[in-house]
């Protein structure tokens, strides 16, 4: 087949459906110099700042409610169904599109629900169990389904004949070499080269609890030598953390550059959002993971694969207290033999792939 010109790539909400989508469009780029990549978002996700700073183009169609439950009713009537559906649709014919991707988020069904009446070829990437509801709902429109882990496939009935990609990543963080850009990192933060770091980050939004049990732990780690780098996460508030402690403890409200807290950290203590996961273990990063409880369970689900095969700890939100952190990370953080095989098993399910994967499957459903 020849070269695709044009693609739309529908996804939005949190940076969890949307740094794929990018680490997608990259991909095309690279194979496709020439390529038209459109995405589209909602008003308000977090899409807004990320895709234009990645340098996509970003058309924003009207935001519409979608109940938690499916019902294909839903698709024939509301008008701002429909508004959204033909506004995607007038894009997919400006830009000649030949495929439309979807990474899930509400305003990836307007997308599948014009893709689907313009008999088009739709793809969709999904990377939780049980699949979001814009995914579900796409999934009628399509059989081609892509997921990023092993046990999506076992777990999700829905999910049982998709194809096994992988989750896209960004080059910056599948292609750099830890070690090599560690000293670099720890000078940007303000960070100490012979002490260990803690990398803490509750996902693209943050996360209350884990922000709150860490800074009053603060005190703790800072007296066991270990240092700490919090990324706050853009929906939370602000939190106290002492400024006379022994040793740096760096808050962050964001990293655009994620690589650089990957690049300094010893240990992660993080959400188990998919693509956190998938990042984590792509890199070999020992982690303790927090998954947020509510969701179906979603993030747990994504955590257990890695901490049975020993790339990680598992702690229940409930039980994140200074107390755990004292007894369970600040023996952990000081052990680096513990974190070198931690890594090394986390490496062992993590991939890198995921961006060539889906390119893959997604030649095959244009060709
Ligand atoms: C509470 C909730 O429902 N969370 C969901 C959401 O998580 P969320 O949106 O937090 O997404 P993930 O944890 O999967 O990924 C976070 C992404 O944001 C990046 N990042 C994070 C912080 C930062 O400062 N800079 C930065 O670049 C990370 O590198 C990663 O690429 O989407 C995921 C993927 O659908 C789901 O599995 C999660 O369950």
């Amino acid at each position: 087949m020849g070269p695709l010109r044009s693609v739309v790539l529908a996804g939005g909400g949190t940076g969890g459906h949307i740094y794929p989508l990018l680490a997608f469009a990259d991909a095309l780029r690279r194979h496709f110099p020439d390529i038209r990549i459109t995405t589209l978002g909602s008003p308000k996700g977090m899409e807004n700042t990320l895709i234009p700073a990645a340098g996509y183009d970003l058309r924003v169609i009207p935001a519409f409610q979608l109940p938690r439950s499916l019902n294909l009713d839903l698709l024939r009537t509301p008008d701002r169904m429909y508004k959204s559906a033909a506004a995607a649709a007038e894009i997919i014919d400006e830009v000649r599109a030949e495929v439309v991707v979807g990474f899930g988020g509400y305003v990836s069904v307007p997308a599948y629900l014009a893709a689907w009446r313009k008999e088009m070829p739709i793809v969709i990437h999904e990377v939780n169990v049980p699949p979001g509801v814009a995914n579900r709902m796409g999934m009628k429109f399509t059989k081609r389904v892509a997921v990023g882990f092993p046990h999506q496939l076992e777990q999700a009935e829905a999910l049982r004949n998709a194809r096994l990609v992988g989750v896209p990543l960004r080059t910056a963080i599948t292609g750099m070499d830890r070690p090599a850009l560690r000293p670099q990192a720890l000078y940007h933060f303000g960070l100490r080269p012979d002490l260990p770091v803690l990398f803490v980050s509750g996902g693209s939004s943050g996360a209350r609890t884990i922000n709150l049990a860490v800074a009053a732990a603060a005190k703790r780690l800072a007296h066991a030598g270990i240092q700490v780098l919090h990324v706050q996460g853009g929906r939370n508030d602000p939190f106290e953390v002492p400024n006379d402690l022994p040793v740096p403890y760096v808050v962050v409200p964001y990293l655009s550059d994620m690589q650089l807290g990957y690049a300094a950290a010893d240990l992660m203590l993080c959400r188990g959002g998919a693509i956190t996961v998938a990042e984590t273990t792509a890199l070999g990063m020992p982690a303790v993971y927090v998954p947020y409880p509510f969701s179906n369970q979603e993030q747990r689900r994504n955590a257990l694969p890695v901490v049975e095969s020993g790339g990680g700890l598992l702690v229940d939100n409930s039980e994140l207290t200074p107390d755990w952190i004292e007894h369970n990370i600040i023996p952990l953080a000081r052990d680096r033999q513990r974190l070198a095989a931690m890594g090394t098993a986390a490496a062992g399910y993590g991939r890198r792939d995921g961006d060539e994967q889906l390119l893959r499957f997604v030649l095959e459903a244009v060709s």
